[in-house]
């Protein structure tokens, strides 16, 4: 515990220097008597020093989100390391059908314990949204289910933190958390796109902090997504992060060295690339090639699943994210675009609803008040805005 402010000054200053103006914005409303309340701790930083220690508040309000940053990172790097194995090793009978037909699998699961018990060890107070609940693992017909989930989360936690099959369901329900918008709570989807996830194609583990309704901190972990998109057979396994205010940010699984990301350079919608679902039920595909012809747009559509959407375009790979609703009633979740909404804004991007509305993330687990997604490079968003209102005339 650092108590004197002299001595604390210069480190927070080093740390604020490593981010953009808007950290130095908040060191400035930095109350004296919250300097008592910084800790020190090393985390990865950015662009080639390996590591360095900076100053954190346990303060709400004006903290760099350096603490919430590394543990975030940590926590989806070891559940991404579960997926992996898993995939490797899936059986049938490790897949279940929930009541809205979707999938959920052990790595689902084991995903959101291992995040959850991360989170909780860090930040005992902070709520989670998690997309996953344990209810198929308990009682008899859970007890196959449970003991998989069991033994790969513990596969993944070191000695010291292992857990009891109760406590790993104690820790995935840990994400029933209501969401709102007041305070701080985490939005977890551990396994985003199981259905890409299910057939080898793109899944994300995806973390976002939350705090009074506004995302402040995504981390993406894409075991599937190549490093370089240009170089689809090299090395796989990209992870981003983005904490608003300071940029996006991705790196390889296998080193901490971060790079910054940003959208491709464009001004004509002529030359975009956009993106869509594989999945033509959580995204049409017929409104998607209508508006794509509107804008004038020739080339083929990306299909892919999961937020790796996000993460192609916050690096430049694509330009635009089309999500346009396929029914009436489907309300989409915070977990499927909390992650991805701060890496679009902080890359360059722009984010709205299909009534070019910013999602709201302050009204529960559901973005309850929007309908549909589109996400594009700032200098092209209102030409495709306009292009999405004219075909769908919502
Ligand atoms: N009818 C629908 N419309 C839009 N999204 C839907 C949907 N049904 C399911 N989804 C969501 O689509 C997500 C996958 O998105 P994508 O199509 O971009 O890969 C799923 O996340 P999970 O895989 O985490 O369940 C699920 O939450
Ligand atoms: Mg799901
Ligand atoms: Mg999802
Ligand atoms: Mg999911």
């Amino acid at each position: 515990m650092i108590q004197s402010f002299e001595y604390a000054l210069p480190v927070v200053l080093e740390a604020l220097t490593l981010t953009s103006a808007p950290s130095l914005d908040l060191y400035t409303k930095w109350p004296r008597s919250e300097l008592e309340t910084f800790e020190t701790i090393s985390v990865p930083c950015f662009g080639g020093t390996p590591r360095i220690h900076v100053i954190i508040s346990k303060m709400g309000r004006y903290v760099v989100y350096a603490k919430e940053r590394a543990v975030a990172i940590q926590a989806v790097c070891q559940a991404s390391k579960v997926c992996q194995s898993v995939f490797q090793h899936l059986v049938a009978n490790e897949t279940l059908t929930k009541n809205d037909k979707s999938p959920v699998t052990v790595a689902d699961f084991s995903a959101q314990a291992i995040v959850n018990t991360y989170l909780t060890k860090a930040f005992p107070q902070d709520p989670i949204v998690g997309e996953e609940d344990a209810q198929d693992l308990r009682g008899e017909s859970g007890r196959m289910l449970r003991e998989k989930v069991h033994s790969l989360t513990n596969g993944v936690l070191n000695d010291s933190e292992k857990l009891t099959e109760d406590q790993i369901l104690q820790a995935i329900d840990r994400g029933n958390y209501g969401g709102g918008a007041q305070g701080r709570h985490w939005a977890l989807d551990p396994i985003d796109g199981t259905k890409g996830f299910l057939r080898g194609g793109q899944y994300a583990v995806c973390l976002a902090l939350i705090v009074d309704g506004v995302v402040q901190l995504g981390v993406m972990g894409a075991p599937n997504l190549p490093i370089d998109a240009a170089k689809p057979d090299g090395e796989r396994g990209t992870l981003f992060v983005a904490v608003r205010g300071q940029g996006a940010f991705q790196r390889a699984f296998s080193q901490e060295q971060e790079t910054k990301i940003h959208f491709a350079d464009i001004d004509n919608t002529h030359n975009a690339t956009f993106c869509e679902s594989v999945e033509a039920g959580h995204s049409s595909h017929d409104d998607a090639s209508l508006i794509a012809k509107e804008l004038g747009i020739t080339r083929p559509s990306i299909r892919m699943d999961s937020q790796a959407k996000y993460c192609s375009l916050a690096r430049g790979d694509a330009d635009i994210y089309l999500r346009l609703p396929t029914s009436k009633t489907y309300v989409e979740k915070i977990w499927d675009h909390a992650s991805g909404n701060v890496l679009i804004t902080e890359a360059g991007g722009k984010v709205s609803d299909i009534h070019g509305q910013p999602l709201d993330f302050s009204v529960g687990r559901t973005l309850d008040k929007n309908s549909g997604v589109i996400a594009a490079n700032a200098t092209i968003f209102d030409s495709v805005l306009a292009a999405v209102q004219k075909v769908l005339n919502p």
